[in-house]
C-alpha cells in the first residue's frame, strides 16, 4: 500500500537557545493514524512541534507538511500545547472554547451563532459538553484535556499535534484519552502526532514512533 508522505524534513538543523534539537535531519513519513514523538526530557519534542507549526524556524534545511511549508498549512493543523488556560481558571470551559473559535477565524467575521455551533460541535466530539459550563479550574486533569482537545479540533483540522496529552493523568484517565484519540483518528481520518512519555500505554495504538535523541530523529514502525 502506498502511504502519502505527510511530513518531510530535508537536512533540517533546529535549535532552541543553545540546545541543538535536530542536526541535519532528513526524514519522510506518513502521519496517518497515531504517531508518537518520543524522547527523553529536554531532547526537543516541544521545539520540534513548534517548528512543524511554523512557530520556530530551522536554522538550516526545510520542513514540509503535505508538500506545503508549515505556515501555509496552519489552518489544517490543530495544536494542543502542554498546558491550557492556566491564566484563566475561573472562566467557564465553554467560554474558553468559544473564544478559541473566535481566535481561529483569521480575522474574518464569524457570526455569533455559527461560533457557538462550532464550540458545541467540538465539545461534543471530545465528550466535554456535559461539564463545559464549569470553570476550567474546577475540572479534573482528564476533563481539562478534553477541553484542550476540543479547542484543537476547531475548524476541522486534518492533523492534530498534541504536546503531552497524557501528562498528569492516572491510568484510567490516560486510557480514556487514548480511546478518544483512536476514535478521532479512525472516524474523522485525523492524523495525530503526539508527544508522551507513556510509551507502554500507547504501544498497542500507535502506527509509528519517531524517536528524538541526540539531535537525530528516527522512525520506527
Ligand atoms: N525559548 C528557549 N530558550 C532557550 N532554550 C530553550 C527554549 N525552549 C527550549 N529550550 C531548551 O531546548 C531544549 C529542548 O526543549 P523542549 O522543551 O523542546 O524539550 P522537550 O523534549 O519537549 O522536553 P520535555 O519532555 O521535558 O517536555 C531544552 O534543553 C530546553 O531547555
Amino acid at each position: 500500500m502506498h502511504l502519502r508522505t505527510d511530513l518531510r524534513l530535508e537536512n533540517v538543523t533546529l535549535s532552541a537557545g543553545s540546545s541543538v534539537v535536530l542536526k541535519g535531519v532528513s526524514l519522510q513519513t506518513s502521519l496517518a493514524g497515531i504517531t508518537l514523538l518520543s524522547g527523553r526530557n529536554g531532547t526537543g519534542k516541544t521545539t520540534l512541534l513548534r517548528a512543524l507549526l511554523g512557530l520556530d524556524k530551522p536554522s538550516h534545511g526545510s520542513i514540509f507538511l503535505r508538500n506545503a511549508v508549515p505556515e501555509d498549512i496552519r489552518k489544517d493543523v490543530g495544536y494542543m500545547p502542554q498546558s491550557i488556560g492556566d491564566a484563566a481558571l475561573a472562566i467557564p470551559a465553554f467560554s474558553h472554547v468559544l473564544n478559541a473559535v473566535g481566535g481561529a477565524c483569521w480575522g474574518l467575521p464569524f457570526h455569533w451563532r455559527a461560533r457557538r455551533r462550532e464550540a458545541e460541535r467540538v465539545l461534543k466530539l471530545t465528550g466535554a459538553r456535559v461539564f463545559a459550563h464549569r470553570p476550567l479550574g474546577a475540572l479534573s486533569g482528564g476533563e481539562r484535556q478534553r477541553i484542550g482537545l476540543a479547542q484543537a479540533l476547531i475548524g476541522a483540522p486534518e492533523l492534530l499535534f498534541l504536546d503531552e496529552p497524557l501528562a498528569g493523568l492516572d491510568h484510567g484517565a490516560q486510557n480514556e484519552i487514548i480511546s478518544l484519540l483512536c476514535e478521532l483518528s479512525r472516524n474523522l481520518g485525523i492524523g495525530v502526532l503526539m508527544t508522551s512519555h507513556e510509551t507502554s500505554s500507547l504501544k498497542d495504538v500507535v502506527s509509528r514512533t519517531l524517536l528524538l535523541e541526540g539531535g537525530h530523529l528516527r522512525a520506527r514502525i
